[in-house]
């Protein structure tokens, strides 16, 4: 089944088209990651697909309901999580009285121990929320968008401003939230990230999708040639290598291969003749986020050399405008 169903999507802020015909589909139980720039597009579109901004054009369908009618989008309220940027808490309440407090919203709520457990806030489940360092705010945050018991929940770089260790934490409960059933819609700029937890992502650039697949196999990326780079050993040029190299960054030298088996095998093996070792080898795929930088470069490009492009435009207004969104 399907979770999200967005079809021709358009969206504008006076004579600026931020949102301009945007398509995709997220399915019943998966983790879809929204990427792009910033400016591309990505708040407007989950805003509307939360029922917090009305729609220009296009279809949108949340959990078979349309977040633009009145009547779907107070039913939505209630099967809908939301983990925002900028979510107002009472500073005096405790952690375990802001999560109970939130939790009288919602028709069927989880457990409120079982919600602080789940984000890993045991220890601070007495504390004030004003003496919360910021990345267990960001835990409070999580809690309070999962304790509704959503069927579906939307994140919102949902790991900024976490240290190294949270931020593999936080992507637990959202893998374990996805395990149990959860729909995930998330936003981030961070391609780890997107690797490590998407099933699915689509990529937003100038309110376009200019490419959508797996993570693995987005932009073509499984089919790319492995890049093989090494230092030039002392003595040898490069018209010596038996791979065809050109000069990279660093005083390395790179070579593509298809078959990167086969090619390092003839690498090494002349490298063991002539006796010099191949210092800095690698030999890597592109990373998500080199896919991801080459397809909002060419988008970039491809919008500079347009002599309908507009120039100039206004800069994203950040965090903390979406109307009415905290619930607390
Ligand atoms: N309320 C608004 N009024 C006018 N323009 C807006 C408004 N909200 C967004 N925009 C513009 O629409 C475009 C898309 O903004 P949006 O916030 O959706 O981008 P984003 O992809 O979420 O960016 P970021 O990664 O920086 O959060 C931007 O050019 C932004 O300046």
């Amino acid at each position: 089944m399907t979770a999200v169903a967005v079809d021709g999507l358009r969206k504008r802020y006076g004579d600026h088209e931020a949102v301009r015909g945007v398509d995709f589909t997220v399915r019943d139980g998966e983790i879809f990651a929204l990427l792009g720039p910033n400016g591309a597009g990505k708040t407007t579109t989950l805003e509307i697909l939360e029922g917090f901004r009305d729609r220009d054009g296009g279809s949108v369908e949340v959990l078979g309901r349309d977040p633009g009618r009145k009547a779907d989008g107070r039913w939505l309220r209630g099967q809908i999580g939301l983990v925002l940027q900028d979510i107002a808490v009472e500073p005096y309440l405790s952690v375990r009285e802001t999560i109970a407090r939130n939790a009288g919203y919602y028709p069927e709520p989880r457990g409120v121990d079982e919600v602080i457990d789940l984000v890993g806030l045991e220890e601070k489940r007495g504390a004030k929320v004003k003496d919360l360092s910021g990345g267990q705010k960001r835990r409070l945050d999580l809690a309070l968008g999962v304790v509704g018991n959503p069927q579906l929940l939307f994140l919102d770089e949902p790991t900024t401003g976490f240290d190294p260790n949270a931020r593999r934490g936080a992507w637990e409960v959202v893998r374990n939230l996805r395990d149990a059933g959860t729909t995930i819609v998330l936003t981030t700029h961070y391609m780890d990230e997107a690797q490590a937890l998407a099933d699915s992502v689509a990529v937003i650039a100038g309110g376009r999708i200019v490419a959508a697949g797996t993570p693995d196999t987005l932009g073509g990326r499984d089919s790319a040639l492995a890049r093989i780079r090494f230092a030039l050993p002392q003595g040898a040029a490069i018209a010596d290598v038996p791979l065809p190299v050109t000069d990279a960054e660093d005083g390395l030298v790179t070579a593509e291969a298809e078959e990167p088996t086969a090619a390092l095998h003839r690498l090494t093996e002349w490298a063991l003749r002539r006796g010099t070792p191949l210092e800095r080898l690698t030999v890597e795929q592109p990373t998500l986020e080199d896919v991801y930088l080459s397809l909002t470069g060419k988008y970039a490009e491809k919008e500079a050399s347009s002599p309908s492009s507009e120039r100039g435009r206004r800069p994203s207004p950040g965090r903390g405008r979406r109307p009415g969104r905290s619930r607390s």
